[in-house]
């Protein structure tokens, strides 16, 4: 049969393949058609459902990646979209699974709450995932998720968030770093070695103490993995092409400084780690996993995930809060006004102190409105499912294996869901913690933690951590001068959205404690 095509000659070859696959595709997509309708719902706007349209798409995607314009990727997107469905689009580079991406509420609790059981990571972000963070409580569904969320979330009760020590010792270990007045300093870096050190000192009970050591292997290891792990999650389909050993060689270097702490804890016998969890402050999160489990592979998956739960998220939240402060000095000194009548110059603020400021947590609120620190996220579809559709209008239908890729930067950052700028509503695009005093968001129109079953279990963990260190900061500095430049800085999205440019600032000290 093909020595009958190739006697054609090049031209009529080439017109008979591409003739077939453009069959081939139709009918496969009149197929996916078919089986979206049984679902229940119809299809999106659609942008590709063959590799030859997909390309482009995907390629537009690694290249916005690359230079840092995934937002701009994101949304541009809808271009595509309807009025009937403005917020949701598909495409597919094999015409077989199909990626929905939203920036619709109702679609975000859907697969977050309402439909739970039938969105899920899935199997295909556990196998991209695995090499990293294992079968942890990031990787999994089902009741391997269930067990990983019972073993962690008794160390985030309140009551062992209320202990602020760690926060003291890492706040301490910044500010010790901060250069004299008028120095510029990246405080974003300073953020990111505090927050590592914070989150394996909690972990563990041992710091990596990158703030001392800003060349650690750790550190560079981490965001290293971090890196290339994102490259895999977006080239999804062709990341097999990608070269892993950057990668390989960085988690080793991970596992390697978790080994030995692991293997002293293990080496505890049930009764001895009964001993240490009535000692509050010598019991870590580490012990904690041992009683439940004595599997070494158990325990370095969970500890791997809430590291990179717990350490950019935060550290990127502060270097976004910091930057914006620095670019509105009223702002920060109705923000510093409020903490000196609280705790005054110099007084360790306790766990009640920071939850009695409304001012401060409107900031972090704002900071996470604008700029949330896990941008993008994905399910995929464990059952045939639907999403919700506007009013009037059928819903979108979900296939088993299908992706929705959902965005809470793209859907916080739509005007259209925030009431009229007023006087007393700035516009959406600015930094502003007064609208919180007047205004509660609309339920799922802003979830920087996630909502539903799944939602952050390190929320209050972190929001003290951030209060705690935004409060010492501002005990002592009364002035945040930007020093780079307004119009470079960009949103760098990895796996956590960050200020690509770090924050260049110079501090200066107040004078006998007074606010300027
Ligand atoms: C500003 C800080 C933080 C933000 C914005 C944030 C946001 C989120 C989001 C959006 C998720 C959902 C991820 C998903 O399901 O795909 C999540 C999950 C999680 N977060 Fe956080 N997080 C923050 C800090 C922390 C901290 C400090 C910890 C712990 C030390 C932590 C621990 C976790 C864990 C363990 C999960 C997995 C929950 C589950 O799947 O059941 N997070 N976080």
């Amino acid at each position: 049969m093909f020595a009958a095509l190739f006697a054609l000659g090049p031209l009529y070859t080439s017109a008979i393949v591409f003739a077939s696959l453009a069959v081939y595709y139709a009918v496969k997509k009149a197929i996916v058609t078919r089986q979206v309708l049984r679902t229940g719902g119809v299809r999106s706007p659609i942008l590709a459902t063959n590799p030859l349209f997909g390309l482009r798409f995907l390629l537009d995607a690694g290249w916005s990646q690359v230079n840092n314009r995934l937002l701009d990727y994101y949304d541009r997107q809808y271009r595509w979209a309807t009025p009937e469905c403005p917020n949701c689009v598909e495409l597919s580079f094999t015409g077989r699974i199909r990626f929905l991406m939203t920036r619709e509420p109702e679609h975000i609790k859907a697969v977050l709450t309402s439909k739970f059981s039938d969105f899920g990571k899935g199997p295909q972000f556990h196998d991209a995932w695995a090499p990293f963070l294992g079968d942890s409580i990031f990787t999994t569904d089902g009741q391997q998720w269930q067990n990983s969320r019972g073993l962690i979330r008794p160390m985030f009760i309140k009551d062992k968030v209320r202990d602020l020590e760690i926060f003291d010792r890492w706040a301490g270990a910044l500010i010790d770093k901060l250069p004299p007045p008028g120095q510029t300093v990246d405080i974003s870096d300073l953020f990111y070695r505090m927050t590592l050190d914070v989150t394996t000192d909690y972990l563990l009970g041992a710091s990596v103490n990158s703030l001392d050591n800003p060349k650690s292997e750790f550190a560079r290891a981490f965001n290293e993995v971090q890196r290339i792990q994102m490259m895999i999650t977006i080239l999804a389909p062709m990341n097999a092409l990608l070269p892993k050993w950057r990668y390989n060689r960085g988690i080793k270097v991970l596992e390697k400084f978790m080994a030995p702490f692991i293997e002293h804890t293990l080496s505890l016998s049930p009764d001895e780690l009964e001993k240490l969890s009535k000692n509050d402050k010598s019991f870590t999160f580490l012990h904690n996993i041992a009683r439940s489990t004595r599997d070494p592979k158990v325990i370095r998956d969970q500890i791997m995930a809430v590291l990179i739960a717990g350490r950019d998220t935060t550290a990127a939240t502060l270097s976004w809060t910091i930057y914006e402060l620095s670019h509105y000095p009223e702002t920060l000194r109705k923000l510093r006004t409020e903490i000196l009548a609280t705790v005054g110059p110099s007084r360790t603020p306790t766990y009640d102190d920071l939850k009695n400021m409304p001012y401060l947590t409107h900031a972090l609120n704002e900071t996470l409105r604008l700029y949330p620190a896990v941008p993008y996220n994905v399910r995929a579809a464990l059952e045939d499912s639907t999403l919700p559709g506007r009013p009037g209008q059928p819903d979108i239908g979900v296939r088993k294996n299908d992706v929705v890729v959902y965005s809470s930067l793209a859907m916080q950052r739509r005007k259209d869901l925030y009431p009229p700028e007023s006087d007393e509503f700035a516009d959406p695009a600015v930094f502003s913690p007064e609208r919180w005093d007047h205004w509660t968001p609309r339920p799922w129109t802003y979830v920087p933690f996630n909502g539903g079953p799944r939602i952050c279990v390190g929320q209050n963990f972190a929001m003290t951590e951030m209060a705690f260190c935004l409060v010492r900061i501002l005990q002592k500095y009364e002035r945040i001068e930007y020093r780079g430049d307004w119009h470079a800085q960009y949103h760098k999205a990895e796996i956590v959205g960050a200020p690509g440019h770090g924050v260049p600032v110079a501090l200066y000290e107040a004078q006998y404690g007074e606010v300027a």
